[in-house]
């Protein structure tokens, strides 16, 4: 089985997890990144069950507009029962890090707000420590270079995505060679430094449930 299968496996599950739960006046949360995608083209079959969604991207937003599902601004939504996303690691505490598409702070809002967070993803996102993936850092741009030092300080070794500047204006920082022994704690020092926006560790708010696509099927996982 393919990565892109095990992906369209979860986006499936998660799928069939909320089915029942819609109401004509739902408004889901949905996620950035290419196993969100094939959740939004899912979801888009059932759009005349359930409101709209609030979306953690423009590319999401944009996606789920194309499929004439309604797209609301948080502000005017005070409900969100589900947020559906997928992520670039987890571990066995539900921990995430995420924002390898660039989609961390909207992701880590809309996280917030909603109930239920349904983190999907293929198996080789499992890890046993956080880490190995690169701990993007979104930054306001004249802070670059000050955060950088500090989170050298920290222990890792920063490096800029050229080219990238986020929904919100701003640039990220990629962190390698983090040793992600407290992921909470980690997540709220490096979220201490000025100019940090948020960074892509989930731990203060990690997933409520992980469905996991492997060979032999989906596994749902919990902590
Ligand atoms: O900023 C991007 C998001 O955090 C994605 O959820 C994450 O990168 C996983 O994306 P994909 O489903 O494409 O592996």
């Amino acid at each position: 089985m393919t990565q892109d299968e095990m992906k369209k496996a979860v986006a499936q599950a998660a799928l069939d997890r909320i089915l029942p739960h819609l109401e004509e006046d739902t408004i889901l949360g949905i996620g950035t990144g290419s196993t969100a995608n094939l959740f939004i083209d899912a979801l888009a079959a059932h759009k005349t069950r359930f409101d709209g969604a609030v979306a953690s991207s423009q590319a999401s937003a944009d996606r789920l507009k194309a499929h004439g599902i309604p797209v609301y601004d948080l502000n005017s939504v005070s409900n969100l029962p589900f947020y559906i996303d997928g992520a670039d690691e987890f571990d066995p505490h539900l921990n995430l890090i995420k924002g390898g598409g660039a989609a961390l702070t909207r992701e880590k809002i809309v996280a917030a707000v909603s109930k239920e967070f349904i983190c999907i993803v293929d198996q080789t996102k499992q890890v046993e420590v956080l880490g190995n993936f690169p701990l993007p850092v979104e930054v306001i741009p004249m802070a670059r270079s000050y955060v950088a030092r500090e989170l050298v300080k920290l222990g890792g070794d920063p490096e800029y995505r050229e080219g990238v500047v986020t929904d919100n204006g701003n640039v990220i920082l990629d962190v390698f060679n983090l040793k992600i022994v407290d992921p909470k704690a980690l997540e709220q020092q490096i979220n201490m430094l000025t100019g940090v926006v948020t960074n892509g560790l989930f731990a203060h708010r990690g997933a409520n449930v992980i469905l996991m696509g492997t060979p032999q099927g989906v596994q749902e996982i919990t902590a």
